[in-house]
This record gives structure tokens, sequence and C-alpha cells, in this order.
């Protein structure tokens, strides 16, 4: 039924009750909405966007962020190795959650990192099994490119690793910008391949960005337009919006085990409570996931005592092992001959793109960002670098403020994650950096770009996090926000293999025939010939996030530090899941907005198979 009031939302029945309508709670909701015999009952906090433009024009991608309507803008604590700075990290607002607000980019993680899920004891989620979720979530379309072509950009897709009637529809943009084809020779002349089909669990080398497109229509594709949208009229999907959700109420079974029976929100002011009779689910993302389940009584005994907040459950987990990818970006000034977003600064251009627009063509309907480049550690550094980079992959090796009050817990699961990654530094089907091409002036603070300009981005990051941090409470009160501590670059690893990645772009765009047309470097102020202490500095400054946050419900034994088991189940409890990103244990090298998918996907297969 249409998005509903308080009052009918109160006087609902429901089975089960998902907190937060966002990437995989939308699709949670939806799946499990499929039996009629079942009613779903969703808190979304933020607003519903269908519609907007400023959301479904693919070209208009990344202006929403750092806005209250669509963003949580979060950010971190003071960042001791990023010259202490509070560093802002997006989270999607509204139906859709993130997936209403990423880049659309569409990439998927290696074989190896989903399987190494099930090697950190987690039976069922290895490659094979969420590769089906993934295809089942997915609706590709072949790109419209020349075979010829095709294999020239990087795009020749296999069928068996693609979906081609799930709700997300994949495509490429309509608009490639002649310096892609360059971009891509040179990284060959660096020693990087092509990688034609990167989505079937090998992604090293460089590729054309799917992107979650509907090339019919030109419209972002994602939770709300793809799962919710299209089946909202089902009378047993009941979903409200601007409804925060605060608490989760609790009462102890027999067994021992706590039992969810119900939610408290707040809508225009007002405290309300409703009831679930099977299920309650957490999906209200990696940073507010764990916030809620500590405001509820689950978490590390010791935080929750300095807020006073009862202990139904102490799960040392809880809003730690968090992890992230970071990114640095590299701006060029490139040839005038080049289309870049600038020239929808021109009152002329920008009509005449609009005018495009309606066609399903030109630079607005699909993301400006074409190549995307996965480079493994000895195509980054030599050999002494990347054995150096085996060392420092360890726990001894991280800054000693990191790990001082961790339970040994968690320890214990975090030493398992460093064995499984330190093992991946050497390997050639492993990267440890991801570039990201921007067609334009990525938005710098302090830099403005020359509209009369032309300027291209490659933004480096790494994809393997040896840092650990933590989100935890600062109050009672949901609403306030909780604290964000990554830890970003207190491993040296980290800052190690950025650098690198700095300094191997840098000498991309002096390598042919790229260099042809870079006419001048914008940021960093300087060219690869820099020292390893002005790159250094300028990574710690410019550091940012790719917003990937993962982690703070870690799908682990408990043993090791876990907050939910393989089903999704939070440990001490017999009907409390979380699906969501938080819940990922390791986290993958690529962007991470497939795994989400997948996570809804298989977390309804896991819940229709318990009902049964
Ligand atoms: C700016 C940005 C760009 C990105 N770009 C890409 C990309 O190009 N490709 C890619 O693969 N990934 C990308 N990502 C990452 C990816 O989109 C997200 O990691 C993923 O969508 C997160 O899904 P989730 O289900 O864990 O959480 P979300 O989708 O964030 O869902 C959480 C939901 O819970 C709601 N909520 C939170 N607290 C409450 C509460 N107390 N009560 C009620 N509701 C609540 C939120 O409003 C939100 O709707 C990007 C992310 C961002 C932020």
């Amino acid at each position: 039924m249409p998005i509903v009031t308080k009052d009918v939302f109160a006087k609902a029945a429901f089975d089960y009750v998902i907190i937060g309508g966002g990437t995989s709670g939308l699709v949670l909701a939806t799946r499990l909405s499929e039996n009629p015999n079942l009613t779903i009952g969703v808190i979304e906090a933020g607003v519903d966007h269908a519609d907007d433009p400023a959301v479904t024009i693919p070209g208009m991608m990344a202006r929403n962020t750092r806005n209250p309507r669509y963003d949580w803008e979060f950010y971190t604590e003071p960042q001791l190795h990023a010259f202490n700075r509070k560093i802002q990290s997006s989270r999607g607002k509204g139906l859709g959650g993130s997936s209403m607000l990423n880049n659309l980019a569409v990439v998927r993680p290696t074989r190896e990192e989903i399987d190494a899920f099930q090697k950190l004891g987690n039976p069922g989620w290895n490659w094979e099994n969420v590769l089906s979720y993934m295809k089942k979530s997915e609706h590709l379309y072949t790109p419209p490119l020349e075979p010829n072509v095709a294999k020239d950009y990087a795009v020749v897709p296999d069928p068996a690793a693609h979906g081609t009637d799930g709700p997300i529809s994949v495509s490429f943009p309509p608009y490639i910008s002649p310096i892609h084809k360059d971009i891509l020779d040179s990284l060959e002349n660096l020693g990087l391949p092509r990688n034609p089909e990167s989505a079937a669990g090998r992604n090293v080398g460089s590729l054309l960005v799917p992107s979650s497109v509907n090339p019919e229509t030109a419209t972002r594709s994602y939770a709300a337009s793809a799962y919710l949208m299209p089946n909202l009229q089902r009378r047993n999907l009941i979903v409200i919006t601007e409804a925060f959700a605060t608490k989760i109420l609790m009462i102890q079974e027999d067994s021992g085990l706590q039992r969810a029976v119900g939610v408290t929100f707040v809508k225009d002011g007002e405290e309300i409570r409703v009831d679930a009779s099977k299920e309650i689910i957490l999906s209200a993302g990696t940073f507010q996931t764990p916030q809620l389940l500590e405001v509820s009584g689950i978490g590390d005994a010791r935080i929750l005592k300095k807020f006073d907040i009862d202990c139904k459950i102490d799960l040392p987990g809880v809003g730690e092992n968090m992890q992230d990818h970071m990114k640095v970006p590299t701006i060029v000034q490139v040839d005038q001959k080049i289309q870049s977003l600038e020239i929808l600064r021109d009152p002329e251009q920008l009509e005449a793109q609009q005018e495009l627009y309606k066609h399903q063509q030109g630079i607005l309907a699909g993301i400006p960002s074409s190549c995307f480049a996965f480079i493994p550690g000895r195509v980054l550094g030599n050999s002494a670098d990347v054995s150096r980079w085996v060392t420092l992959a360890s726990f001894e090796s991280s800054s000693p403020e990191v790990f001082q009050n961790t339970h040994h817990s968690v320890l214990r699961g975090i030493k398992k994650q460093y064995q499984i990654m330190s093992e991946w530094i050497d390997k050639p089907v492993h990267p440890l950096a991801q570039l990201l091409n921007m067609n334009g002036h990525f938005p710098v603070p302090g830099l403005t770009p020359d509209p009369s300009k032309r300027y291209m981005t490659l933004i480096c990051a790494y994809t393997h996090p040896f840092s650990r941090g933590t989100v935890h409470v600062t109050s009672p009160d949901a609403q306030i926000p909780p604290a964000i501590q990554p830890n970003y670059l207190s491993n040296p690893a980290d800052l190690e293999i950025l650098s690198k990645a700095v300094k191997f772009t840098l000498n991309l765009y002096d390598t042919q025939p790229l260099s042809d047309l870079v006419l001048a470097p914008v940021a960093p102020p300087f060219n690869k010939d820099a020292g390893a202490e002005e790159v250094t500095a300028y990574v710690r400054q410019m550091l940012s996030t790719v917003h990937h946050p993962v982690g703070t419900a870690s799908m682990l034994p408990r043993e090791d530090g876990g907050v939910v088991n393989h089903e999704l189940l939070v440990y001490g409890t017999s009907n409390l899941r979380v699906v969501d990103c938080s819940i990922i244990p390791l986290e993958i090298s690529s962007n991470i907005v497939t795994l989400a998918y997948a996570i809804g996907e298989k977390a309804a297969d896991i819940i229709k198979g318990d009902a049964a």
C-alpha cells in the first residue's frame, strides 16, 4: 500500500519489522512480502525521493552528498594520522538509503574475498553462493558497442556471470570520453592489462564501469525504484517514512535468549511502539545499526555501563572491526578537445546536454566515470615494497592506541583477518589499489576549477584496509549521532599503499598515449618525481572516504568478536537479525553495493527457509 501515516502504521499487525528502508533493507522487505500471508513493516527515517531529478539523473551523481535532505552527513572523530582532521562520511537518508545517494558504479569483488567469509566461520557464504544472489538482483543490458570497440574499451561481459531478469538495471554509459581508451592504453604500458569481464571473480585490470542505470529511461536504478516501488501496491508491505527508530524492545525467554518483540520510533515528535510477531531486522547501515544495538542493550558491557544503558546481552563485537576504503584525488588539466563535465557550466552546452538527455543520450544519461582499474601489489611497487607490506599487514604494526581497549575476542577475529589479507598482498589476482576515473574536476575543498578549462580525475584508493576502527554510542538517545573512530592510516601499510598508488598515477599521466592529452597537474601540485615525504603529506591532507564502511556488526563466530552468525541472527537473541553492510566481516576490494543487494537477497532466503 502507499506510504502510510503513523496512525495506519501503529495499528498494523506485523510479522516482520525492518528498521531502515535502505539498500539491503528494501531488498529484504520486497522479497519477504512476496508471501501474501506475511505482513512486513518498514521504518525509514528519511523521505521518499522518487521522481527527484537530483536523485534520478545519473549525470547528477555526487551532487546530493552533504545535503541533509539526502545525506546523514556524519563526521569522524579527529584522525590522528590525517592531521587530526574530522573526515566527512556520507550515508543515504531516505528510501533506498545509500543506493539513492551513491555514485552508481556496479563492480564486484574477487572470488577469494567472498570465500574468506566462509573461511572466517560462516558456512554458505562463498563465491558461488553469493554470486547467485548478485545475479538475482541484476538485469544486465549488453553494451551498445561494436565488438572491436567493446574490446578496446574493456567490456565483454560473460553471460554466465550476470543476471538478466533481476530488479536492478545495469548498463554502460551512452557517452564515453575519448580519453577512456588512452587511459587503458597507458595502463597497459605500465603493466596492467585490460579486464573485459571483471564481474566473474577476477577484478584485476582496467574496465569500463557498469552502472545502475536503466538505459530505457536513463534514470538511476536503486533499491527504492527497482525493488520497493513496483511492489508498493502489495497490501502486506507497509512503509512509513520520516520515522526514526529509537529502540528495540526485548523480553527474556525461558531459554535465556532475548526475544525482540517491538520497536519504538519517533514521528512528528511523537514516540510510537509497534510489535512484530516473528522477527525484527536491523538494516540501518554500518553506523546506525551498532548504535541501535547499543541503545537497546546489546554491546560491550563496559561501554553500555558508561552511558547507564541496561546491558541485556554482553556482546563485545558490537561497533568494533570497522573498515573502510579511503581515497585521495589526483586531477590534471587536459586538452581542450576533451568534453568533460565542465561543459555543463556553459548555459548553451548545458541546454544541448539537457536536450540529449530527453533521448537518453549525452553526458547526463550516464555516470561521468567510465574507467576503473584494480592494481595488484607487483604492478604498484617492487618486490621490496611488497615484502614490507606483508610485514606491516599485522596487528602488531598498528598504531598502539588502536587496540588498547579492544576485547580479546574481537582481537582474535581481527588477527585471523590479518592472516588472510597478508596472504593476498603478493598475489597477482588480488588488487591492493583501485583507480576511479572521473571525466572532469573532482570537487576538492579549496580548489575551484576554471570553467573554461577541461580536466580529468583519477581517484586513488586502497582496497584492503589494514586499519581498524569503531562506532559507539555517545548517549543512550539514538538521535544523538554515534562516535565514529575509524583510525584511518593507523596501520602503516594503508599509508604506504595509498602513497604508492598516487605515485603510480602520476607516472600514468606521464605515460603515452595519455601524456599527450595532459596539459598540467592540478592536484597534487607536484609530478611523479616528488619525494616520499611530500607524497605521504598529500595523502594525509587529502584523505577522504570512498563511503564503503563495513564490519561493525560482523558476521563471525561469537568467540572471534562476531555480532551475528551466518544466518545473520544476533548472538544471544532468538529473532533479531542484522541485514546490511555492517555484517561484512572483511572489506572486499571493490565498491560494495553489489554485495549490499546480495545480502538482502540471501537474507530473504534464509528467513523464508526459517519460516517454512
Ligand atoms: C556517497 C556514496 C557513494 C557511493 N558510491 C558507490 C558506488 O558508486 N558503488 C558502490 O558499489 N557503492 C557505493 N557506495 C556504497 C553503497 O552504496 C553503500 O555502502 C550501501 O548502499 C549501503 O547499504 P546498507 O543497506 O548497508 O545501508 P543504507 O543503504 O545506507 O541503508 C540504511 C538505511 O537506514 C536508515 N536509517 C538509519 N538509521 C535509522 C533509524 N534510526 N530509523 C529509521 N531508519 C534509519 C537510513 O536512512 C537508510 O535508509 C556509496 C555510498 C555513498 C554514501
